[in-house]
């Protein structure tokens, strides 16, 4: 262990997708088997007897990269030198809470954690907001962190890509490695786009391979829009353990590249598609160098133009609810 360790900042430490996600940071996921890590955990104080059993099990896995732990209930320390953070605790909605208190407790939460990152992280940070409404979220973490680089703040669309990854795959009868080129654009939201047009596998067009047009507009769209929903049915709890998968892969790929692979992020809009300027929304990018770059001058036909309409108006329609409270 001869490398100085990575520092992460991973809040929502003793919730559900932090008991799947710590333990595969810890065995070298998100940095590699050669880097060792240094968690630093952020839950609320109530929660911190919780934290603190997780990282029993931390211990008793003997992760030869886990050079330590830190679990704290002030954003402050909990981001103090961080190379990255994964800020995956926020308030669930509970009984009787309207969508705008659900915002305003996020909007309240991100404020606090965005000054927090703004005072303590390295200024090189990878940042990845998973707490719903994600990308709103990130949006306002952006707005209380001024002196931090906004393109460092992302939040995570990646499940929703993984998903219709997947699906495709299986409808096309190849391997999901197979999948390229595939776009998702917008909130993660049940209004997401996802876009095959662009996309192949083996090199075909994976459109004029699967052949039908109806099966995706009634069937891959709303099977990935409403997946969240079907596995907290099926489950009787939500979608934790591909969730914290999916937050893995979207650091993982940032950090080490894609090689020319496109992935979906959320990213902060540069204007690019007429996106307006201080949302987050997911676009399709390829990662290189430590970078992610949008991929550019792709165009919309009519559906596609009135699917990506929606879900970009829904990211600004939660922005300006924010900006009244
Ligand atoms: N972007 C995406 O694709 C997905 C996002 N999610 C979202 O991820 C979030 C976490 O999900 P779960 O782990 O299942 O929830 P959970 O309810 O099991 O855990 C949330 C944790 O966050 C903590 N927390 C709340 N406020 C906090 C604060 N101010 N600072 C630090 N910690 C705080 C809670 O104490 C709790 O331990 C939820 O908002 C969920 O909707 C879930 C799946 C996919
Ligand atoms: O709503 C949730 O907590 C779950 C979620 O985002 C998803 O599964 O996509």
């Amino acid at each position: 262990m001869s490398r100085p360790a990575k520092r992460i900042t991973i809040t929502g430490a003793a919730g559900q997708i932090c008991y799947s996600l710590l333990f595969r940071v810890a065995r070298g996921d998100v940095y590699g088997p050669d880097q060792p890590v240094i968690l630093q955990l952020l839950d609320l104080p109530q929660a911190q007897a919780a934290v603190r059993g997780v990282v029993m099990e931390l211990d008793d896995c003997a992760f030869p990269l886990l050079a330590g732990v830190m679990i704290t209930d002030d954003p402050e320390t909990a981001f103090r030198d961080a190379d990255a953070a994964m800020l995956v605790g926020s308030r669930a909605r509970s009984k009787g809470m309207e969508r705008r208190d659900l915002l305003a407790a996020n909007a309240e939460i991100f404020k606090v954690q965005g000054r927090a990152l703004n005072a303590a992280a390295r200024r090189d940070a990878r940042v990845v907001v998973v707490g719903n409404p994600a990308n709103t979220n990130a949006a306002i973490l952006a707005q209380h962190a001024p002196d931090f680089p906004a393109e460092n703040i992302t939040s995570m669309i990646r499940l929703d890509h993984n998903r219709a990854a997947s699906q495709l795959a299986a409808k096309a009868g190849v391997g999901v490695e197979a999948i390229e080129r595939l776009a998702v654009w917008g909130n993660h939201s049940p209004t997401m786009f996802a876009d095959w047009r662009f996309a192949t596998a083996g090199g075909r067009s994976l459109p004029e391979l699967i052949g039908d047009e109806t099966w995706y507009r009634e069937t891959l769209i709303p099977t990935v829009a409403k997946r969240g929903t079907a596995v907290l049915e099926a489950r009787g709890a939500s979608s934790a353990a591909s969730a914290a998968n999916a937050a893995i892969d979207h650091l993982h790929d940032w950090i080490h590249g894609t090689d020319g692979r496109w992935v979906s992020m959320g990213v902060p809009s540069d204007g690019s598609y007429g996106i307006p300027k201080g949302l987050v929304c997911g676009v399709p990018v390829t990662c290189a160098g430590g970078r992610y770059e949008r991929i550019a001058g792709l165009t919309f036909d009519g559906f596609a133009q009135s699917m990506f309409d929606r879900t970009v108006g829904e990211l600004a329609e939660e922005m300006a609810a924010v900006a009244a409270l």
